[in-house]
């Protein structure tokens, strides 16, 4: 084949006509087949394939045909349309670039790795969809792109109108960065820059507090010496020390309890300045569901915090310091914060060393206007705080975080939290996990390392230190201990089987050692290979108790209070129907009617069915439907099948999927439709849907289904959709085969959401090693900070 070509240059000629004359002599074949020839074969579409590289026609023919299959989005190709339009001069090659960097969006990457997409172009698109049964396929990426190399892709890129290199307002911008050409949106590519600017500078501009005389002290008070390396002492250390940090670890590894305490450190460093008001910290997490469960465990570790000793701490340095110099400050530094400080950031005590105890959304803290990108804090009217915090930074997208760090105040201190291992957001961009990229080996510089020994009394081994250490490195911290699944727990070792980057492991070895893990007969783990329906009819009805060692009992948790066996559906309406409250009059009778769905959702979150997909029958919708009609067998619930399917009935369990602020509903939230007396019409009843709400006074929202616009039913729930929350018992429900989606990731996020007992369910064996040995190609230039 030929390869006659020019550069793509608008002054050099206005068609891109790479493989022109082979390109040619195909039109003409095709041209010349019989309108009543039958559908195309495989060579035909191979003429279509090159046909799009040459033609502007052909290529959005060719968008239209993978739109209409769902390989690409409408927006997608919208967008391409739109170019092709307004610079009709583009290359082809150019208008397929575009399409594939928008389409990457809707995937989670920030941009198109043009490399990776040469070396697997099938990547590019969302192929295979769920369910398609592939008749009359129209050309893949790997045929389109089969003749193309690198240097060919990058000199079509070159138009003035649509592509720069980054300065301008093209929108496409192409980042060459070595031997890689990354193209981005130009929105997204602005993030990039927006975030590695907003880091550099809050990690060049380090805190006063790391100069603290008081913090080796204040540490010690904080965390008992164990005689072993803390790497809780250490993630305060360093986020006292920076601007910017990031504490990240897996399951129970005590990243609530670090930053419980990290935030009475600072809070302890800031009242020792002699000028200094209390620090107005604020607490948000990206979902509502997050955000709740942060505020729960808070509560809970604040009050066991040393703040007696921290106070006595204050007050012995001011005594030892000039007492005249000092006198205001001893007065000041001890003296509690004030109602209004108290009422504003929600503080749990009035200490003088006030710890901020409600969490809020990140949509909410930053002001979401509806329906628009803008929020009301941004770099103009930017947030009152001095100190952020976010948990479940792992779910944050790029353009959430970037609203953030705008929002942010310079002098401000951001912290992440959150598991790098973690499946990212499903919008684009996986922040946490892109910036934890060296989180494993740590690449502490000598000079961080000493610092590091004086503050909090612990050497730090030397595989932990490195002269080339990155000064984000040094902001970073992994917790590696976890507190809450030790060397007996199968939740926990499963974990750590899969979580083994796969570079550093060959997939034998990999396979082997979670094939180990599932063999060994752990206490809280159970397998489930499906040979039948029955087998998991009986694990969502009853949670199969008798699968666990002695049948479940026995089990104490870390702080030896005893674990309640595994359950399925049964027993959350097993409480429905037992404890439901007499009174005839719902507005009477209002706080028994709390009751009960305050006990019923708790009893919900004791079992809940993940899996991968959401179409077909081990999809989400396919799921629904079948656990339903398996409770309704069971004369657990009562509906039609069309009730079942898509209408409410008495103990549907639906999840939020959108933010409904007139509702103060949260993405995330769970509900349980429930029957209740009928104010109008006396002896009937009407069904209302049940939510907590985080207010003691009025701990359930009740909304009646109408208003529900944004919910879907819950027996089974999406990996993606369940990051952020636990369940006592969770059953991971992987399908026959192996699918795109099927990755490393999402089986660590779907395993990790287990609190006491695991149930793994292969539908087929197999497809387990399969997944664990695929990662997720994270695709994005935060790199180099
Ligand atoms: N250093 C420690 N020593 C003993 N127990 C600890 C320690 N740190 C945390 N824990 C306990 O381990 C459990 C998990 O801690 P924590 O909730 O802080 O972890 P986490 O990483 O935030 O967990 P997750 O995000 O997975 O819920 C808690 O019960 C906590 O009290």
């Amino acid at each position: 084949m030929s390869r006659k070509r020019t550069n793509g240059h608008p002054g050099d000629t206005h068609t891109f006509d790479l493989f022109d004359d082979t390109a040619a002599e195909m039109r003409e074949q095709r041209e010349q087949r019989e309108p009543s020839e039958p559908t195309p074969t495989a060579a035909t579409e191979q003429v279509s394939a090159y046909l799009a590289l040459s033609d502007t026609a052909e290529l959005l023919a060719l968008c239209e045909r993978w739109v209409a299959r769902g390989w690409l989005r409408d927006l997608d190709r919208a967008l391409v349309r739109f170019f092709a339009m307004e610079a009709p001069d583009a290359p082809p090659l150019l208008l397929l670039g575009a399409a594939l960097a928008s389409h990457q969006l809707g995937r989670g990457h920030v941009c198109l790795d043009l490399n990776a997409t040469l070396s697997a172009p099938d990547f590019a698109l969302s192929l295979p969809p769920e369910g398609d049964d592939l008749t009359d396929p129209p050309p893949l990426p790997s045929q389109v792109l089969a003749p193309l190399t690198l240097a060919d892709w990058q000199a079509a890129l070159n138009h003035p109108l649509l592509a720069s290199d980054g300065p301008g307002n093209t929108p496409l911008v192409v980042s060459n960065n070595g031997n890689t050409t990354k193209l981005y949106l130009r929105r997204y590519w602005q993030y990039e820059q927006t975030l590695h600017q907003e880091i550099a500078h809050r990690l060049e501009a380090m805190n006063a507090d790391g100069e603290s005389a008081l913090l080796p002290d204040a540490l010690t008070i904080l965390f008992d010496n164990t005689g072993t390396l803390d790497w809780q002492k250490t993630a305060c250390a360093l986020a006292a020390r920076n601007r910017f940090g990031i504490i990240t670890g897996g399951p129970g590894t005590g990243k609530t309890t670090t930053v419980v305490r990290l935030l009475a450190l600072l809070q302890t460093l800031q009242l020792a300045a002699p000028d200094d008001q209390p620090l107005r910290i604020r607490l948000a997490a990206p979902t509502g569901k997050a955000a709740a469960r942060l505020n729960e465990s808070i509560a809970g570790q604040v009050n066991n915090l040393p703040i007696d000793q921290l106070e006595q701490l204050l007050t012995n340095r001011v005594m030892s310091e000039d007492e005249t110099r000092r006198s205001a400050t001893k007065t000041r530094s001890l003296h509690p914060v004030n109602k209004q400080f108290e009422e504003r950031f929600n503080t749990v005590s009035s200490s003088a060393i006030a710890i901020p105890t409600e969490v809020t959304t990140l949509h909410r803290l930053l002001g979401a206007h509806p329906d628009t990108r803008h929020f009301r804090h941004n770099a103009a009217n930017p947030l009152a705080l001095d100190v952020l915090v976010i948990d479940e930074a792992s779910m944050v997208d790029i353009e959430m975080m970037t609203a953030v760090l705008r929002a942010l105040p310079a002098q401000a201190q951001l912290v992440l939290l959150g598991d790098k291992d973690q499946l990212a957001s499903v919008e684009a961009g996986a922040v946490l996990g892109d910036l934890c990229r060296r989180a494993e080996a740590a690449h502490y510089t000598p000079e961080t390392a000493q610092w590091l020994e004086h503050a909090t009394g612990q050497p730090l081994p030397p595989d932990y230190i490195d002269a080339q250490g990155q000064p984000l490195d040094q902001a970073i911290t992994m917790l590696r201990v976890s507190h809450r699944f030790n060397e007996h727990s199968g939740i926990g070792q499963l974990a750590q089987a899969i979580n083994q980057p796969s570079h550093n492991h060959r997939p034998e070895e990999k396979h082997q050692a979670v094939n180990q893990v599932l063999r060994h007969g752990y206490p809280d783990l159970h397998h489930l290979t499906l040979t039948d329906d029955a087998a998991l009819d009986k694990l969502v009805i009853h949670g199969s108790p008798d699968k666990f060692i002695n049948g479940g009992e026995g089990r104490t948790d870390h702080n030896g209070a005893p674990i309640a066996p595994p359950t399925g559906y049964r027993h959350y309406l097993n409480v429905l129907n037992a404890q439901r409250p007499r009174g005839e009059s719902f507005e009477e009778s209002a706080d028994a009617y709390n009751d009960w769905a305050d006990a019923l959702l708790s009893a919900y979150s004791h079992f809940q069915l993940l899996c991968a997909l959401r179409k077909g029958p081990w999809g989400v919708e396919g799921l629904n439907l079948r656990i339903a009609k398996t409770l309704r067998h069971e004369k657990l619930l009562y509906g039609s099948d069309f009730t079942l399917e898509k209408g409410w009935y008495e103990g549907r369990p639906v999840l939020v999927t959108q933010n409904d602020y007139g509702l103060k509903l949260m993405n995330g939230d769970i509900g349980i439709t429930l029957a209740v007396p009928d104010p109008r019409t006396p002896g009937k009843t009407l069904l209302r849907v049940a939510f907590p709400t985080s207010d003691p006074e009025k701990p359930i929202r009740w909304v009646l289904p109408s208003r529900l616009h944004a919910v879907e039913t819950v027996f089974a729930m999406t990996v993606h959709k369940s990051q952020g929350s636990e369940f006592k018992h969770t059953a991971l429900l992987l399908p026959p085969t192996i699918n795109p989606i099927l990755t490393r990731e999402l089986v660590y996020t779907g395993i990790t959401r287990a609190r006491d007992w695991l149930t793994l369910i292969e539908a087929k064996r197999g497809v387990m090693n399969e997944a664990v040995t695929r990662e997720v190609m994270r695709v994005s230039g935060l790199e180099g900070i």
